[in-house]
């Protein structure tokens, strides 16, 4: 194209033109020296018109814009760089941005970035994917200071934690015989009778991290009193229902053979089935929402006063505005200890257990109104807040009125594997609107959000996590601590609208026992969607941690490596 222009002006420029320099339009001179006006082809300026022999010349504008295309053809050529020879970190649909995994961007390099002209209506279509770079999560120990090897270069097992051997057969008959990194951190420290914060990654094991060493203290020194007698030894608080059963179940698996009481309350009924709950008197474990608990002490059915551990997991949800304010009204009522001494004694407090994958800025400021930061033992895994290195994730730019079409293309191709898909949307009347339309296309599926009555929701993950249905259309509760091994897809159909709801919902796949292959892929359709997925892009191809969360934790007192072993 440019070089027929060229052409074109080639013929102006003959030497007659050049020789009547008025006749030249202004267009252009420019109202400049004719001088300046022109180049020779090769790019350079000539001193003279007249001086110079016959050749083609070519106007500023034109050259201006010779250089410019150059000058991006330049820039391209600079992308290739990103592949190299073996796997790519980054597939696009442009394979000038693709960049391979032994790629690393400069310290001041700039990444180029497929999703930089999303806002743009003409990048619908586009897309990238960030590959997995590993086939084992990061959360299982590696190296020999992770694996806590014995001398004999074998990894720690559950055993070697001294918890009871009751519970170590337990794990074992559900074939759970080597601890995590989080289990191997955490397990000792609450063991030994400190308050932890323990961060890590989704699926990474963190319901057992607190709960084996909390069952392991209850039944030894399990109180001598008859069920109906004893107070409340222990509550965990999560801030769903679903998660709230979930987590009992497995207490329940666990303390099963010392015979310790596990109950549950979740929110959404009415006070009669709380109290129900304790007819029968105090659990010796009770997992509770946050909602059902206050009520639960406003009417006195329960009595924190012999507490020994008060457990909050998925901190992030717990401290966000719609439950801190009855979170710190339950924290408010329990003695927590400030150190190891007032553990025991007869006036003994309770150990803290805080515990999520994700800490956004703030956390450490809230938990700091609700008890003395300096008591806290910070766990902390190294790859908090990365994304996940062994699961795939896809991003595509897709119109909102084909984002239906592009799901049902992508569950048509996930039903031979016969594994389950969770498909994340931002709102309940979202869920419902896309229930109807699965409906209409013969998709079974089955929804769950917050909107529903408790009655209804009863027992929809449970039949998702046995296989009842494939498919379930959640809003973010489904996000936060629900744990199944059998999900192999994760669509994000409304794009999440922060890292944190990001990082939760893909983790739902890609947990401790993941055959491998999952996949994560999200629509992106919305101008505002597009910053998050840049911040995502760009965390991927520098392979950091996700921006906005490195402030986590922000005052961790006393971090692993300092404390004493
Ligand atoms: N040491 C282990 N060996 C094998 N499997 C384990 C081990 N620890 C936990 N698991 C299993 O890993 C899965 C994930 O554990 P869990 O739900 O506790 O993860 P999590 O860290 O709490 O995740 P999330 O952040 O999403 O809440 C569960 O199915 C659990 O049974």
């Amino acid at each position: 194209m440019y070089s027929v222009k060229v052409g074109c002006f080639g013929l102006l420029a003959s030497r007659q033109l050049l020789s009547q320099t008025n006749s030249i339009p202004s267009y252009f001179r420019g109202g400049v020296c004719v001088q300046d006006l022109f180049y020779n082809v090769v790019g350079r300026k000539t001193s003279t018109v007249t001086s110079e022999p016959v050749i083609i010349r070519v106007p500023r504008r034109l050259q201006d814009h010779i250089d410019n295309v150059k000058q991006v053809k330049r820039k391209h050529l600079d992308k290739v760089a990103t592949v190299k020879a073996g796997k790519l970190l980054i597939k696009s649909k442009n394979p000038l941005l693709n960049q391979s995994v032994s790629y690393t961007l400069g310290k001041f390099e700039e990444p180029v970035l497929t999703s930089k002209g999303w806002k743009n209506s003409k990048s619908f279509g586009d897309y990238f994917t960030i590959n997995s770079t590993q086939s084992a999560p990061p959360f299982l120990p590696k190296t020999q200071e992770e694996n806590k090897q014995d001398g004999h270069g074998h990894r720690r097992t559950f055993a070697q934690l001294r918890l009871s051997s009751e519970l170590v057969e337990t794990l074992q008959s559900h074939n759970i015989t080597h601890p995590t990194i989080v289990q191997l951190q955490t397990i000792p420290k609450l063991l030994r009778g400190h308050n932890v914060l323990c961060a890590a990654e989704t699926g990474s094991g963190k319901t057992l991290a607190y709960l084996l060493p909390v069952i392991h203290k209850l039944q030894e020194e399990m109180p001598q009193m008859a069920f109906g007698e004893q107070k409340m030894q222990a509550v965990v608080l999560v801030p769903s229902r679903e998660l709230a059963e979930q987590v009992t179940s497995v207490a329940r698996t666990m303390s099963r053979p010392f015979g310790l009481k596990v109950k549950v309350v979740g929110g959404g009924r009415g006070v009669g089935s709380i109290k129900a709950a304790f007819s029968y008197g105090q659990p010796h474990i009770l997992v509770a929402t946050p909602g059902a608990l206050l009520k639960a002490l406003w009417r006195r059915f329960v009595d924190l006063s012999e507490l020994r551990f008060m457990v909050v997991d998925e901190a992030d949800t717990m401290f966000d505005p719609s439950f801190v304010d009855m979170l710190e009204k339950i924290l408010r009522q329990t003695q927590i200890a400030a150190n190891l001494s007032e553990i025991t004694g007869p006036i003994r407090k309770a150990q803290l257990v805080v515990v999520g994958a994700t800490f956004p800025g703030g956390v450490s400021e809230l938990l700091d109104k609700v008890t003395d930061l300096g008591s806290l033992v910070t766990v902390k895994s190294r790859m908090l807040h990365y994304l996940m290195p062994h699961v795939k994730q896809t991003f595509v730019k897709v119109r909102g009125s084909e984002k239906v079409l592009e799901l049902h293309q992508a569950l048509k191709e996930a039903e031979p594997d016969r594994k389950g898909v969770l498909v994340f949307c931002n709102s309940a009347a979202t869920v419902n609107w896309l229930g109807y339309t699965l409906d209409e296309m013969g998709l079974r599926h089955a929804r769950l959000q917050g909107e529903m009555p408790a009655s209804m929701r009863e027992g929809i993950f449970q039949s998702f996590q046995k296989g009842h249905v494939d498919v379930l259309l959640c809003t973010d509760i489904a996000s936060r601590g629900l744990d199944t091994q059998r999900v192999g897809l994760v669509v994000n159909y409304d794009f999440p609208e922060s890292h944190t709801d990001y990082i939760h919902r893909a983790g739902r796949v890609g947990r401790v026992g993941a055959t491998g292959g999952e996949h994560v892929l999200s629509f992106i359709t919305h101008p505002w969607d597009v910053a998050l997925v840049q911040s995502i892009e760009t965390a991927a191809r520098r392979r950091m941690c996700l921006p906005g969360m490195e402030t986590e934790i922000q005052k961790p007192i006393k971090t692993l490596s300092q404390e004493n072993k």
